[in-house]
Protein backbone atom coordinates (compact mmCIF):
# COMPACT_ATOMS: atom_id res chain seq x y z
CA UNK A 1 0.00 0.00 0.00
CA UNK A 2 1.54 3.56 -0.47
CA UNK A 3 1.82 5.36 2.44
CA UNK A 4 2.67 8.58 1.17
CA UNK A 5 3.06 11.09 -1.62
CA UNK A 6 4.61 13.92 -2.54
CA UNK A 7 2.83 16.01 -5.65
CA UNK A 8 4.60 18.32 -7.73
CA UNK A 9 2.56 20.97 -9.16
CA UNK A 10 3.01 24.95 -9.84
CA UNK A 11 1.45 28.19 -10.52
CA UNK A 12 -0.05 29.98 -13.53
CA UNK A 13 -0.89 33.21 -14.57
CA UNK A 14 -4.16 34.63 -15.86
CA UNK A 15 -4.70 34.69 -19.21
CA UNK A 16 -8.72 35.19 -19.05
CA UNK A 17 -10.52 36.12 -15.35
CA UNK A 18 -13.76 34.31 -15.37
CA UNK A 19 -15.55 36.79 -13.19
CA UNK A 20 -17.64 38.30 -15.39
CA UNK A 21 -18.86 35.70 -17.24
CA UNK A 22 -16.21 35.59 -19.75
CA UNK A 23 -14.29 32.29 -20.49
CA UNK A 24 -11.84 31.44 -17.98
CA UNK A 25 -8.06 31.13 -19.10
CA UNK A 26 -4.78 30.44 -17.51
CA UNK A 27 -0.98 29.37 -18.63
CA UNK A 28 1.00 27.71 -16.58
CA UNK A 29 5.12 28.61 -15.33
CA UNK A 30 7.29 27.06 -13.30
CA UNK A 31 7.04 28.33 -9.97
CA UNK A 32 6.56 25.53 -7.91
CA UNK A 33 4.13 24.19 -5.36
CA UNK A 34 5.15 20.98 -3.89
CA UNK A 35 2.81 18.83 -1.31
CA UNK A 36 3.33 15.66 0.75
CA UNK A 37 0.09 13.78 1.08
CA UNK A 38 -0.86 11.12 3.80
CA UNK A 39 -3.32 9.48 5.93
CA UNK A 40 -2.94 11.46 9.63
CA UNK A 41 -4.21 14.38 10.86
CA UNK A 42 -5.17 17.20 8.39
CA UNK A 43 -4.43 20.28 11.25
CA UNK A 44 -5.60 23.50 9.50
CA UNK A 45 -6.93 21.85 6.54
CA UNK A 46 -9.54 19.57 7.79
CA UNK A 47 -11.72 21.09 5.67
CA UNK A 48 -9.57 19.70 2.30
CA UNK A 49 -9.27 16.51 3.70
CA UNK A 50 -13.06 16.20 4.51
CA UNK A 51 -13.39 17.38 0.42
CA UNK A 52 -11.14 14.54 -0.33
CA UNK A 53 -13.12 11.91 1.77
CA UNK A 54 -16.25 12.83 0.09
CA UNK A 55 -14.90 12.93 -3.44
CA UNK A 56 -13.30 9.37 -2.86
CA UNK A 57 -16.24 8.62 -0.89
CA UNK A 58 -13.68 7.05 1.68
CA UNK A 59 -13.44 7.56 5.70
CA UNK A 60 -10.23 8.61 7.53
CA UNK A 61 -8.29 11.81 7.26
CA UNK A 62 -5.68 13.29 5.35
CA UNK A 63 -2.29 15.07 6.15
CA UNK A 64 -1.07 17.37 4.06
CA UNK A 65 2.45 19.04 3.65
CA UNK A 66 3.38 22.01 1.65
CA UNK A 67 7.08 22.20 0.90
CA UNK A 68 6.89 24.66 -1.49
CA UNK A 69 4.49 27.51 -1.95
CA UNK A 70 3.21 29.95 -4.35
CA UNK A 71 2.99 33.69 -3.08
CA UNK A 72 -0.99 33.53 -2.00
CA UNK A 73 -3.92 35.63 -2.64
CA UNK A 74 -1.46 37.23 -5.54
CA UNK A 75 -3.52 35.88 -9.18
CA UNK A 76 -0.78 32.90 -8.89
CA UNK A 77 -3.23 30.09 -8.32
CA UNK A 78 -2.14 28.99 -5.19
CA UNK A 79 -5.82 28.07 -3.99
CA UNK A 80 -6.09 25.72 -6.97
CA UNK A 81 -2.60 24.12 -6.29
CA UNK A 82 -3.50 23.67 -2.93
CA UNK A 83 -6.97 21.62 -4.02
CA UNK A 84 -5.80 19.70 -7.44
CA UNK A 85 -2.36 18.64 -4.95
CA UNK A 86 -4.50 17.24 -2.35
CA UNK A 87 -7.21 15.58 -4.24
CA UNK A 88 -4.60 13.87 -7.11
CA UNK A 89 -2.74 13.00 -4.11
CA UNK A 90 -5.51 11.38 -2.14
CA UNK A 91 -6.47 9.75 -5.43
CA UNK A 92 -2.49 7.92 -5.71
CA UNK A 93 -2.72 7.31 -1.63
CA UNK A 94 -6.24 5.53 -2.36
CA UNK A 95 -5.15 3.63 -5.91
CA UNK A 96 -8.36 5.26 -7.41
CA UNK A 97 -8.29 5.41 -10.53
CA UNK A 98 -9.78 9.46 -10.78
CA UNK A 99 -7.52 11.52 -13.99
CA UNK A 100 -8.60 14.31 -16.65
CA UNK A 101 -11.74 16.24 -16.55
CA UNK A 102 -13.43 14.79 -14.02
CA UNK A 103 -11.16 14.75 -11.34
CA UNK A 104 -10.75 18.65 -12.35
CA UNK A 105 -14.53 19.45 -11.99
CA UNK A 106 -14.55 17.64 -8.88
CA UNK A 107 -11.77 19.98 -7.30
CA UNK A 108 -13.75 23.16 -8.59
CA UNK A 109 -16.56 21.93 -6.96
CA UNK A 110 -14.75 21.70 -3.57
CA UNK A 111 -12.82 25.12 -4.46
CA UNK A 112 -16.39 26.51 -4.49
CA UNK A 113 -17.31 24.63 -1.30
CA UNK A 114 -14.09 25.46 0.55
CA UNK A 115 -14.57 29.42 -0.19
CA UNK A 116 -11.26 29.22 -1.89
CA UNK A 117 -12.90 30.25 -5.40
CA UNK A 118 -16.24 32.02 -7.23
CA UNK A 119 -16.42 30.04 -10.37
CA UNK A 120 -14.74 26.83 -9.37
CA UNK A 121 -11.49 27.93 -11.13
CA UNK A 122 -11.43 25.28 -13.68
CA UNK A 123 -9.48 27.05 -15.82
CA UNK A 124 -6.43 27.75 -12.95
CA UNK A 125 -7.07 23.56 -11.69
CA UNK A 126 -6.46 22.68 -15.94
CA UNK A 127 -3.45 24.83 -16.96
CA UNK A 128 -1.87 23.23 -13.37
CA UNK A 129 -2.84 19.71 -14.76
CA UNK A 130 -1.75 19.54 -18.20
CA UNK A 131 0.23 22.20 -18.41
CA UNK A 132 0.70 25.29 -21.25
CA UNK A 133 -2.53 27.04 -21.68
CA UNK A 134 -6.05 25.78 -20.92
CA UNK A 135 -9.29 28.15 -21.94
CA UNK A 136 -12.93 26.77 -20.24
CA UNK A 137 -16.60 27.41 -19.64
CA UNK A 138 -16.37 27.89 -15.38
CA UNK A 139 -20.35 28.61 -15.86
CA UNK A 140 -20.63 24.78 -17.40
CA UNK A 141 -17.33 23.15 -15.43
CA UNK A 142 -16.15 22.41 -19.36
CA UNK A 143 -12.79 22.45 -20.93
CA UNK A 144 -13.40 24.30 -24.82
CA UNK A 145 -9.02 23.64 -25.76
CA UNK A 146 -5.56 23.29 -24.31
CA UNK A 147 -2.54 24.39 -26.02
CA UNK A 148 1.27 24.81 -25.78
CA UNK A 149 2.54 28.03 -24.34
CA UNK A 150 5.63 29.32 -26.30
CA UNK A 151 8.86 28.39 -24.41
CA UNK A 152 9.43 32.18 -22.91
CA UNK A 153 10.83 33.55 -19.50
CA UNK A 154 7.98 34.95 -17.43
CA UNK A 155 9.13 37.48 -14.45
CA UNK A 156 6.51 37.72 -11.79
CA UNK A 157 6.63 41.03 -9.64
CA UNK A 158 5.22 40.03 -6.23
CA UNK A 159 3.02 42.46 -4.13
CA UNK A 160 3.05 43.26 -0.56
CA UNK A 161 -1.02 43.18 -0.86
CA UNK A 162 -3.33 40.12 -1.20
CA UNK A 163 -6.18 39.59 -3.28
CA UNK A 164 -8.54 36.88 -2.21
CA UNK A 165 -10.36 36.28 -5.13
CA UNK A 166 -13.70 35.17 -2.85
CA UNK A 167 -13.51 38.51 -1.69
CA UNK A 168 -13.83 40.33 -5.59
CA UNK A 169 -15.82 42.70 -6.53
CA UNK A 170 -17.84 40.28 -8.95
CA UNK A 171 -20.62 42.66 -9.72
CA UNK A 172 -18.49 44.66 -11.42
CA UNK A 173 -16.81 42.37 -13.35
CA UNK A 174 -20.06 41.46 -14.73
CA UNK A 175 -21.30 44.67 -15.39
CA UNK A 176 -17.62 45.01 -17.80
CA UNK A 177 -18.94 41.30 -19.39
CA UNK A 178 -19.11 42.86 -23.01
CA UNK A 179 -15.49 44.46 -22.57
CA UNK A 180 -13.96 40.71 -22.26
CA UNK A 181 -15.42 39.92 -25.79
CA UNK A 182 -11.88 41.34 -27.00
CA UNK A 183 -9.84 38.61 -24.55
CA UNK A 184 -12.53 35.93 -25.81
CA UNK A 185 -11.66 36.89 -29.57
CA UNK A 186 -8.22 36.96 -29.07
CA UNK A 187 -8.15 33.93 -26.97
CA UNK A 188 -10.62 32.03 -30.04
CA UNK A 189 -7.59 33.06 -31.90
CA UNK A 190 -4.93 31.55 -29.92
CA UNK A 191 -3.18 34.50 -29.53
CA UNK A 192 -2.75 33.68 -25.44
CA UNK A 193 0.02 37.15 -24.88
CA UNK A 194 -2.36 39.54 -26.42
CA UNK A 195 -5.38 38.31 -24.70
CA UNK A 196 -3.54 38.09 -20.91
CA UNK A 197 -2.19 42.07 -21.83
CA UNK A 198 -5.99 43.06 -22.50
CA UNK A 199 -7.92 40.85 -19.42
CA UNK A 200 -4.77 42.25 -17.11
CA UNK A 201 -5.88 46.01 -18.08
CA UNK A 202 -9.53 45.18 -17.70
CA UNK A 203 -9.08 43.54 -14.46
CA UNK A 204 -7.09 46.83 -13.15
CA UNK A 205 -9.76 49.32 -14.04
CA UNK A 206 -11.94 47.21 -11.61
CA UNK A 207 -9.05 46.56 -8.95
CA UNK A 208 -6.07 49.43 -9.63
CA UNK A 209 -2.28 47.90 -10.88
CA UNK A 210 1.07 48.44 -10.41
CA UNK A 211 1.22 50.70 -12.95
CA UNK A 212 5.62 51.68 -12.24
CA UNK A 213 6.32 47.69 -12.05
CA UNK A 214 4.36 47.33 -15.37
CA UNK A 215 6.18 50.50 -17.29
CA UNK A 216 9.69 48.93 -15.45
CA UNK A 217 8.89 45.91 -18.01
CA UNK A 218 7.69 47.38 -20.53
CA UNK A 219 10.55 50.10 -20.60
CA UNK A 220 13.24 47.32 -20.34
CA UNK A 221 12.59 44.93 -23.15
CA UNK A 222 9.32 43.08 -22.38
CA UNK A 223 7.05 42.51 -25.35
CA UNK A 224 3.93 42.04 -23.01
CA UNK A 225 3.92 43.37 -19.20
CA UNK A 226 0.72 43.12 -17.11
CA UNK A 227 -0.85 42.43 -14.35
CA UNK A 228 -2.44 38.56 -13.81
CA UNK A 229 -5.69 39.63 -14.06
CA UNK A 230 -7.31 40.45 -10.84
CA UNK A 231 -3.53 40.43 -9.28
CA UNK A 232 -2.10 42.08 -7.59
CA UNK A 233 1.37 40.29 -8.95
CA UNK A 234 2.44 41.58 -12.26
CA UNK A 235 4.04 39.30 -14.84
CA UNK A 236 6.34 40.38 -17.75
CA UNK A 237 7.19 37.82 -20.68
CA UNK A 238 10.73 38.82 -22.48
CA UNK A 239 12.89 37.25 -25.43
CA UNK A 240 15.33 35.89 -24.12
CA UNK A 241 16.89 35.02 -20.84
CA UNK A 242 19.22 37.96 -20.57
CA UNK A 243 16.64 40.53 -21.42
CA UNK A 244 14.64 39.37 -18.34
CA UNK A 245 17.52 39.00 -15.79
CA UNK A 246 18.60 43.27 -16.92
CA UNK A 247 14.61 44.07 -16.27
CA UNK A 248 15.06 41.83 -12.86
CA UNK A 249 17.93 43.18 -11.64
CA UNK A 250 16.74 47.20 -12.30
CA UNK A 251 13.39 45.95 -10.55
CA UNK A 252 15.32 44.88 -7.56
CA UNK A 253 17.34 47.71 -7.30
CA UNK A 254 14.17 49.61 -6.86
CA UNK A 255 13.65 47.21 -4.34
CA UNK A 256 11.03 44.95 -5.63
CA UNK A 257 10.62 41.18 -4.88
CA UNK A 258 10.50 39.26 -8.45
CA UNK A 259 10.56 35.84 -9.39
CA UNK A 260 12.29 34.35 -12.26
CA UNK A 261 10.18 31.97 -14.38
CA UNK A 262 8.96 30.55 -17.58
CA UNK A 263 5.95 29.04 -19.25
CA UNK A 264 5.81 25.54 -18.99
CA UNK A 265 4.11 23.07 -21.08
CA UNK A 266 4.35 19.51 -18.75
CA UNK A 267 2.12 18.84 -16.42
CA UNK A 268 1.42 17.83 -12.73
CA UNK A 269 3.45 14.86 -11.21
CA UNK A 270 3.46 12.34 -8.60
CA UNK A 271 6.11 10.34 -6.65
CA UNK A 272 5.45 8.26 -4.53
CA UNK A 273 7.92 8.89 -1.24
N1 LIG B 1 -0.40 26.51 1.13
C1 LIG B 1 -1.60 26.93 1.53
N2 LIG B 1 -2.08 26.57 2.76
C2 LIG B 1 -3.28 26.99 3.17
N3 LIG B 1 -4.12 27.76 2.45
C3 LIG B 1 -3.70 28.13 1.24
C4 LIG B 1 -2.44 27.74 0.70
N4 LIG B 1 -2.32 28.27 -0.52
C5 LIG B 1 -3.46 28.96 -0.75
N5 LIG B 1 -4.29 28.88 0.29
C6 LIG B 1 -5.62 29.50 0.40
O1 LIG B 1 -5.95 30.11 -0.82
C7 LIG B 1 -6.18 31.53 -0.63
C8 LIG B 1 -5.71 32.29 -1.84
O2 LIG B 1 -6.51 31.93 -2.95
P1 LIG B 1 -7.01 33.02 -3.99
O3 LIG B 1 -7.59 34.19 -3.26
O4 LIG B 1 -7.88 32.32 -4.95
O5 LIG B 1 -5.69 33.52 -4.69
P2 LIG B 1 -4.65 32.70 -5.58
O6 LIG B 1 -5.26 31.34 -5.81
O7 LIG B 1 -4.54 33.45 -6.85
O8 LIG B 1 -3.39 32.65 -4.80
C9 LIG B 1 -5.41 31.85 0.62
O9 LIG B 1 -5.93 33.00 1.27
C10 LIG B 1 -5.62 30.59 1.45
O10 LIG B 1 -6.92 30.58 2.04
O1 LIG C 1 -12.11 32.07 -8.08
C1 LIG C 1 -12.30 31.97 -9.31
O2 LIG C 1 -13.30 31.41 -9.78
C2 LIG C 1 -11.31 32.56 -10.25
C3 LIG C 1 -10.27 33.29 -9.74
C4 LIG C 1 -9.35 34.05 -10.58
O3 LIG C 1 -8.03 33.59 -10.34
P1 LIG C 1 -7.08 34.21 -9.16
O4 LIG C 1 -7.79 33.98 -7.84
O5 LIG C 1 -5.81 33.44 -9.22
O6 LIG C 1 -6.89 35.65 -9.44
C5 LIG C 1 -9.69 34.00 -12.07
O7 LIG C 1 -8.59 34.35 -12.88
C6 LIG C 1 -10.26 32.69 -12.52
O8 LIG C 1 -10.66 32.78 -13.89
C7 LIG C 1 -11.49 32.32 -11.70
Amino acid sequence: MVESVRVHADAAVTVSCAFSGALGSAAKIDLPFTMDVSRGDPGELRGLSRECSRAFSVGGEFHFEVVDRIPEAQGLKSSSALVLSAMIGVSRLLGAELEGEELLRLCAEASVRLGLSVTGALDDLSAIYYGGVSVTDNASNRIIFTDRMPDLPVLVVESSDRRISYSARVDEYRKMRRAWRAVENLLMRREFLEAMVIDGYLCSLIEGSDGDAISTMLLNSATHACQSGKGPAVVGVFRNEGDMERCASILESKGRRVKRSRFKNSGIWVEHI
